[in-house]
């Protein structure tokens, strides 16, 4: 198969976690004989320095014309004066609204390996395989804002089609699974989360109706993510209370470092990026964790290019890289600990048998 991916490495880790998971697609594009170009292009504080935007025109033509986006992170303290007319994160709203990428899937699917690494209590993880929908080009984030000397606001609104869009997008995946469906929002006080909980429980009721749904509020979820993981299957949210919740489970897992996402709409163009930031404060340094990166490309080649097996090969290869002790800083202290590009390496050493050979080409 030929594919043409555009990617954003962005800012800090960024660009070293793109550059891994660019390997690990490269490798099995050779193995497999498929023709991937890969274009690089400006976004964030990288595109604000060159080009004074956070999000160029020349970036998002190119996002248009690719079959899959692969993004790292944007951000650092480099722009993030209180003052700054523009964000490096603008860019990354921008391009999830502008390819219209409302569904953003996050599975969390802790390793034995790390539970170590996880603050909570290893009987709880045993099983955890939980995923979370989060709606993404809506809510808070994208409200009008405002500012005077001595007030803000940030306007939260969410339409009726927004709602549906994204719980049904959750209902088609739990169809996939368990068939069950967790909605979380904040209804006793918020009146988008009060249409939200009408609207998620309408589309259950009339369009799949073989779904349990179980309305949650965000703050008793926040609590029983880590009380009881093992319970929960397909959770559904707005944007803040996806992003936030996201990166709580991420402590399932064991660190931010190992959690992918895939980013979807009705469009033909994905956006593959770890959940974490740029992590300013271990940029450069080469020990940043490129799990959660190729993970992400995991996610790209089975959702945007239709390659099931070649994204199996690579979230078994993590898997086994991890079982055999493979572990950045994040998840293992002191000196044993491994850096990027042996991690980058030992991924593709655990590479399946099936991906170690070229098959017929196309
Ligand atoms: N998708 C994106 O581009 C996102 C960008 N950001 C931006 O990133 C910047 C830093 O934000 P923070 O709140 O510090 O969150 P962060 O996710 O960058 O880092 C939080 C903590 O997790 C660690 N961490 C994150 N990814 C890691 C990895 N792959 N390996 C090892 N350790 C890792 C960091 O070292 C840090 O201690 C901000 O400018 C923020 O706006 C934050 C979240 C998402
Ligand atoms: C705009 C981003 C920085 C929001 C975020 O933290 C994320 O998407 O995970
Ligand atoms: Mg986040």
């Amino acid at each position: 198969m030929r594919a043409d991916i555009l990617v954003l490495p962005g800012d800090g880790i960024g660009p070293e976690v793109t550059a891994a998971a660019v390997t690990v697609l490269r490798t099995i594009a050779e193995r497999r004989g498929h023709e991937f170009t890969f274009t690089e292009r400006l976004i964030g504080g990288a595109a604000i320095d060159a080009t004074g935007e956070p999000l160029p025109a020349d970036t998002l033509a190119a996002a248009k014309k690719a079959d899959a986006v692969l993004l790292g992170a944007v951000g650092g303290p480099k722009w993030s004066d209180p003052q700054a007319k523009v964000r490096p994160e603008q860019g990354l709203l921008a391009i999830r609204k502008a390819l219209g990428l409302f569904a953003n899937l996050r599975p969390v699917q802790p390793h034995p390996v790390a539970f170590s690494a996880s603050p909570i209590k290893p009987h709880l993880l045993q099983g955890v395989d939980l995923i979370v929908v989060r709606e993404l080009t809506g809510g808070i984030y994208f409200g009008e804002k405002t500012r005077t000397a001595d007030s803000a606001s940030d306007l939260c609104t969410y339409s009726v089609g927004e709602i549906e869009r994204v719980i049904r997008h959750a209902c088609h995946l739990a169809m996939t699974r368990s068939r069950r469906v967790t909605s979380v929002d904040k209804a006793n006080v918020l009146e988008t989360s009060r249409l939200w909980r009408e609207v998620a429980s309408r589309i259950v009721r009339d369009e799949f109706p073989e779904i349990e749904l179980e309305n949650q509020l965000v703050d008793s979820m926040a609590m029983h993510l880590l009380a009881r993981p093992r319970e929960y299957d397909v959770i559904v949210t707005e944007n803040m209370f996806g992003d936030i919740l996201t990166d709580e489970a991420s402590m399932l897992a064991g660190s931010l470092g190992l959690l992918p996402s895939a980013s979807l709409g009705e469009g033909r163009v994905g956006l593959y990026e770890p959940i974490h930031g740029s992590a300013p404060d271990i940029a450069g340094k080469g020990i940043a964790n490129p799990y959660a990166a190729i993970l992400s490309v995991a996610l790209l080649l089975r959702h945007s290019l239709g390659l099931d097996d070649e994204a199996n090969c690579i979230e078994q290869a993590v898997a086994s890289a991890l079982a055999a002790g493979n572990l950045t800083a994040d998840l293992a202290g002191g000196t044993s600990a491994i850096g990027t590009q042996a991690a980058t390496r030992a991924v593709i050493d655990h590479f399946p048998l099936p991906c170690q050979v070229a098959e017929l080409r196309d």
